[in-house]
């Protein structure tokens, strides 16, 4: 049986503006299991990144509970849910974020040191890790406008993992990404997957969606349905089927 790691019951948020309440999520009651690729579709304005964001700890429901491995964090402060992240969770985006000033590898180093004072055994960490995204140990000294935007995101990938998150979220991360560039992307979230680790992503693209084992539709703040398409198997040719499958679950929910 799978691990329950993140669970949310009657999930809600709701936004006002201009004097009015905006219902973005509606009561969702929502199980994600440990090793899964989980993805979140939905028509734009849906909710999924506010969906994700509360599942990160990175907002705070309005109502209704989340609880990460047994621990309820959402009625966690602030300062507790910085806590939380760094030591829970993962971030990639479209939009990268690394500091400008900082080496590549400073970028990976400065975010490991955080949470571990152990500088050795995170350098360690991170050359792993840049070895598994393909980023040369002269990417890793050059500096964030010096690289490319592929190995720019690769390189987030390592940051976000350096503390060796239980889950990683990504929201749209190939959207700034050329077709090419997109495709390392997902090739390295897929390695990371059969590796282990669990990733719950947000994207409108087919081909992203394609590599996840579940996946969500958002509706109006609501999951829809959901379809199981099996793991992604970086070995096996896709013989279509999989994207067949995944076709007629958007068109059944209306996408
Ligand atoms: N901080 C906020 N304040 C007010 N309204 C918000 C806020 N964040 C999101 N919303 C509203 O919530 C709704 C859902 O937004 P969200 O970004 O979650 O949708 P989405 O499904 O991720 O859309 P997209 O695919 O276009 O990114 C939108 O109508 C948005 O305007």
């Amino acid at each position: 049986m799978k691990k329950i790691l993140l669970k949310t019951e009657a999930l809600s948020k709701s936004f006002s503006s201009g004097g009015s309440l905006q219902h973005v999520l509606k009561n969702i009651d929502l199980e994600l299991y440990e090793g899964d690729f989980t993805v979140i579709m939905g028509a734009s304005g849906a909710g999924k990144s506010t969906l994700l964001y509360a599942l990160s700890g990175m907002d705070t429901p309005t109502l209704g509970t989340i609880t990460f491995a047994e621990q309820v964090i959402s009625n966690l402060n602030q300062d507790e849910l910085a806590v939380f992240r760094r030591d829970h969770c993962g971030f990639v985006f479209q939009q990268i974020y690394l500091i400008d000033g900082m080496s590549v590898m400073d970028n990976v180093l400065a975010a490991g040191l955080l949470a571990c004072r152990d500088r050795k055994a995170v350098l360690k960490k991170a050359t792993e890790l840049f070895a598994a995204v393909d980023i040369s140990e002269e990417t890793q000294k050059k500096f964030p406008t010096q690289i490319s935007g592929g190995e720019a995101q690769r390189s987030g990938m390592v940051r976000a993992l350096i503390n060796s998150p239980e889950i990683l979220f990504a929201d749209e991360p190939t959207g700034a990404l050329n077709s090419k560039t997109g495709l390392d992307v997902l090739d390295t979230l897929t390695r990371f997957n059969e590796m282990g680790q669990s990733i719950v992503m947000v994207t409108h693209d087919m081909r992203s969606a394609r590599r996840g084992n579940r996946i969500l539709y958002l509706k109006d703040g609501v999951i829809l349905g959901e379809c199981d398409l099996g793991k992604y198997a970086s070995h096996v040719p896709d013989d279509g089927a999989r994207q067949e499958k995944l076709s007629s679950f958007l068109t059944e929910m209306g996408w």
